[in-house]
């Protein structure tokens, strides 16, 4: 008993402040998890060195992403390319092959005639990319489908008709961007699209992506689902419209005739004179097919584009998985022009017909020389016509 009373004495003693420190380390611990749990709200708000890592990782990620992108592009560009040589005078007509050019911008389109076409609109790729929807609906995206082709094939005439549409918006100048403007970026090429909404095509023409060697993969880099569209013209009539817009340009060339050889007496054509080359649409085409399947490819004719425009309009809207709105009741056949006209163009209640620079007078060619061009693109347009599957009748 004494010493249970001493026991319990001498223990009680100590016991107290332990039990006052203990309820203080509480309180504390207490204030502490209070103080820690209201800062959370707090700092989530402030950037951290976490986020601001994030950042940069993000970045650098998106920086990688790019580079990965170039690497992709140089390794899909194939180093070497076959092709079966159709004609014994036909010297390597290689897309590679730098072709020979009056003006520096002869592989340009017709750039005053497109400008011809963009009167109502505000100039400029990125003008005319505000004019569909300024009122800033909808979202800019990159083209579903393209028209990559040909020069002077008659693409004006089919990105106007086009654009009757309600379902696409397409940028009315050409954006150059997979032959000249690669290196800005797939940021910049989206910002000079038009706006569109849920389920409406982008679409966009540069008719000398159809001859450039890169444009495919780089196409195929940014979306290996996009829809091209070539509208193609009988090489031999494409040639004299081709050197017809360089001669309005520059009166002083030396005659068609003369350009068209590289030596007369013998018949040998310059095929590294661009307006030649262009019209060799099996040798371009075949490098195309290196990464697109044929279906995603459709050959517009750009005979029957004057002929029957809505007949070839119903084949690119079924293409494109549209509804048949571009009809036979949009155009009407301009006496005074000598093409087929909108009824009313996008936009407008006004009939509309392509610019001067559309449908030219073409200046009268030696036939013999006609008939010698004609000869040599004849094994080049049946293996044209192989390849698609789609005669053209250009004999
Ligand atoms: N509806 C209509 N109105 C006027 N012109 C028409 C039309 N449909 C097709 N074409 C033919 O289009 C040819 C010009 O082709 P492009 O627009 O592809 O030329 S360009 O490459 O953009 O410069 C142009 O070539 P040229 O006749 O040699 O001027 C026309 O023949």
């Amino acid at each position: 008993m004494e010493y249970s009373q001493t026991f319990s004495h001498l223990h009680a003693i100590p016991f107290i402040p332990v039990k006052k420190k203990l309820l203080l380390m509480g309180i504390m611990l207490l204030l502490w998890v209070y103080m820690l749990y209201s800062c959370v709200g707090y700092c989530a708000t402030v950037p951290s060195v976490i986020d601001s890592y994030r950042v940069r990782e993000t970045e650098s990620a998106g920086r990688r992403t790019e580079s990965a992108r170039a690497d992709l592009v140089s390794k899909l560009i194939p180093k070497t390319q076959s092709w079966v040589d159709l004609e014994s005078d036909y010297d390597e007509p290689s897309v590679r092959t730098p072709s020979r050019d009056l003006l520096d911008n002869e592989v340009d389109s017709d750039r005053a005639g497109d400008w011809d076409e963009m009167k109502d609109e505000q100039r400029g790729p990125e003008a005319s990319a505000m004019s569909s929807f300024s009122n800033g609906s909808g979202s800019k995206k990159l083209p579903q489908a393209i028209i990559i082709g040909v020069k002077k094939g008659g693409t004006r005439a089919l990105l106007e008709f086009l654009r009757v549409h309600p379902d696409i918006r397409a940028v009315g100048a050409e954006p150059h961007f997979f032959d000249r403007h690669y290196d800005k970026g797939l940021d910049w090429y989206r910002e000079l699209m038009p706006r569109t909404l849920e389920g409406q095509i982008t679409m966009e023409k540069t008719p000398s992506y159809f001859v450039t060697r890169e444009a495919p993969a780089r196409i195929y880099a940014m979306s290996r689902d996009t829809k091209l569209i070539v509208v193609v013209r009988d090489p031999v009539t494409r040639a004299v419209s081709d050197y017809t817009q360089t001669l309005s340009k520059k009166p002083d060339i030396p005659t068609f005739e003369s350009l068209t050889f590289r030596n007369r007496s013998v018949g040998l054509i310059d095929t590294s004179w661009s307006a030649v080359q262009i019209g060799i649409y099996a040798k371009h085409l075949d490098n195309w097919l290196r990464f697109f399947p044929l279906r995603q490819m459709l050959f517009v004719s750009g005979e029957r584009l004057i002929s029957d425009p809505a007949g070839e309009l119903a084949r690119v809207q079924d293409f494109l998985g549209l509804k048949r709105i571009v009809t036979d009741k949009h155009f009407y056949f301009n006496q005074t022009k000598g093409f087929p006209c909108l009824k009313k163009a996008e936009g407008s209640s006004k009939p509309h017909c392509l610019g001067k620079t559309k449908g030219r007078t073409h200046p009268g060619i030696q036939p013999q020389v006609l008939q010698r061009l004609r000869q040599f693109y004849r094994p080049f347009n049946m293996k044209f016509y192989q390849m698609t599957g789609h005669n053209f009748g250009w004999n």
